[in-house]
């Protein structure tokens, strides 16, 4: 069995920048078309000129692939000026939102959402979309759910913004998706596949522990279900998120999981699994090119039932990182 997708898309994916970024990018930027890249250095990316430079640095790490990386800047109550210079930019995408404090390197993120309605009411007009790490500071389990309300009430106050519910985790997110028009949503590898048991049921596994938390079996098997049927408003993003293995096998494990190089392998054998390899290209690429119009570089990728074993670790620049799954044999590959 084999499947070609075309332009295929990761809709949240996590490059950091430096060595790293350099291990990282051509893992995503061999097979992917395009990406929408997170801004969540240190310091974060706020402003056009920081977001040129740092696509400027991406391009220099893909290494020649065909990669169109999709920018976005933290949001920080930008300006109108500050929007009209961002959008000048061909590769700049949207804006992503962080709670103060939700996730790694947000704590400059926003902390009274209360004040945001201006720069919201700007990217409405602008049609700049907004992307949100939609989680409260409550309880770890519940943090999710407990931002729907967020989400519902800018998707009323906001009709003609386009909002992603970015990493869903949760059948109640899903549920709200479909309840409002202007929101659309990503979800993960790892949510798909993964509970709350195969994180911490066991032994504690620090390369499957990600923001937000994977969550009930009930939660897990609707997302895959949606993903499978090919939900016209769900799209993939992987939230790759490398850390260095130091930053995981330690005591105050950092959160974020790395899948780029093998994720559409294994998505591809997972929707092989449950006979809907048709829906495979939208949940990759349909869905997010029809939602935000967008035109990536034309590029096709082949993956093939043969057959391959997820390395322990990536390795490069001084860098090192354990993969979800290190070690594990999976039944697709890239032909
Ligand atoms: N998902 C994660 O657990 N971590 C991400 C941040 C994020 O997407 O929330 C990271 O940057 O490491
Ligand atoms: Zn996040
Ligand atoms: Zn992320």
């Amino acid at each position: 069995m084999q499947i070609t997708l075309d332009t295929p898309l990761d809709m949240h994916l996590h490059l950091r920048d430096g060595e790293m970024a350099r291990l990282v990018t051509p893992c995503s930027a061999r097979t992917f078309a395009g990406a929408v890249i997170m801004p969540n250095l240190v310091p974060p990316v706020t402003d056009s000129a920081a977001m040129r430079d740092y696509a400027e640095r991406i391009l220099q790490a893909a290494d020649g692939c065909d990669f169109r990386p999709y920018m976005t800047l933290f949001f920080k109550n930008q300006t109108r000026q500050e929007l009209e210079t961002a959008l000048a930019n061909p590769l700049f995408f949207g804006l992503k939102l962080y709670p103060a404090g939700a996730t790694t390197n947000s704590e400059g993120g926003v902390k009274n959402l209360g004040e945001t309605g201006t720069t919201l009411h700007l990217m409405e007009e602008m049609g700049i979309p907004l992307l949100i790490h939609g989680e409260s500071h409550g309880f770890v389990m519940d943090r999710e759910q407990d931002f729907l309300p967020v989400y519902r009430n800018l998707a009323t106050r906001f009709p003609k913004l386009k909002i992603s519910m970015e990493h869903i985790t949760t059948a109640a997110a899903l549920e709200l998706l479909d309840a409002h028009e202007n929101l659309h949503a990503t979800v993960t590898l790892q949510h798909l596949l993964i509970t709350l048991d195969d994180l911490a049921g066991g032994m504690l596994k620090p390369h499957l522990f990600c923001k937000p938390i994977a969550k009930r079996p009930a939660d897990r098997d609707a997302l895959l279900q949606a993903a499978l049927s090919g939900h016209p408003k769900l799209m993939f993003g992987s939230d790759s998120a490398p850390h260095p293995i130091h930053k995981k096998e330690c005591c105050g494990c950092a959160a974020g999981v790395f899948t780029a190089p093998f994720a559409l392998a294994k998505l591809a054998e997972t929707f092989a699994t449950h006979q809907s390899l048709d829906n495979l290209q939208a949940f990759v690429s349909g869905n997010a090119r029809r939602i935000y119009a967008l035109t990536p570089p034309d590029k096709t990728v082949t993956l093939v039932d043969t057959p391959m074993t997820i390395p322990a670790a990536y390795r490069g620049y001084g860098q090192e990182i354990v993969p979800m799954d290190a070690g594990h044999t999976i039944g697709w590959s890239v032909a």
